[in-house]
């Protein structure tokens, strides 16, 4: 498995062995020996899944607060994104700071997020499918966002706001500043 730190540290990716042959593939998609040696914590209690049908659909920026934070573990198994993730831990060096990569079915790459960042992603094209592992159960209660676009983190999306589809939710975030205090940086 390729591991690779990225510019905000913390946030790695991961591309899994993807055997081929004249049948097709197959890859260990989670091992937890080697995402542990990768710096990836072996404790995921949910696995979530979401397919979204068009092109340019963006979900997030959201977070879930303490004591219901996740860390996740992001791939694509149909389709291509390109995933973010936002320092939200407030104190920290990179508070504010994001990251983006492609995701694809085609590079078979994974992004994890520990806890304490955002996490958002806009489609790249059609009927796309994302699969990731969190380290927390979903509690509605605590969920939290922040609007994709805000002009303070300054994420330079693949995509404009009259292309991008939201849910309602998502249109209605406010900006980074409402983060403040959501995460110490330890
Ligand atoms: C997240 C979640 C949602 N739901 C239900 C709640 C809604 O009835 C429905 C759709 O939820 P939502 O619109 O929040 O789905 P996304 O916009 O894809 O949200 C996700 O998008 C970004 C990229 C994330 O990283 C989070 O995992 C998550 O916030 O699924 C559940 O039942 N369990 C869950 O864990």
């Amino acid at each position: 498995m390729k591991v690779e730190a990225l510019s905000l540290p913390g946030i790695v990716k991961v591309t899994p062995a993807r055997f081929g042959d004249n049948r097709g593939f197959f890859s260990e998609t989670y091992n937890q020996k080697n995402m542990a040696e990768a710096g990836i914590p072996d404790l995921f209690v949910q696995d979530n899944q979401s397919l979204s049908r068009q092109k340019g659909v963006v979900r997030g920026l959201h977070c879930q607060l303490a004591p219901h934070g996740q860390g996740k573990l992001v791939r694509v198994t149909r389709g291509a994104i390109w995933d973010v993730a936002v320092d939200a831990r407030t104190g920290s060096p990179t508070y504010g700071q994001w990251v983006g990569v492609e995701l694809s079915a085609e590079n078979w790459s994974q992004l994890w997020l520990p806890v304490g960042f955002l996490h958002g992603f806009v489609t790249l094209e059609e009927n796309t499918e994302v699969q990731y592992k969190c380290t927390g159960l979903y509690d509605k209660a605590s969920e939290r966002s922040v609007r994709w676009d805000c002009e303070q983190l300054g994420i330079e999306w693949p995509v404009t706001r009259e292309d991008a589809v939201l849910s309602e939710k998502d249109l209605q975030a406010p900006s980074f500043d409402a983060a403040q205090g959501w995460f110490e940086y330890k």
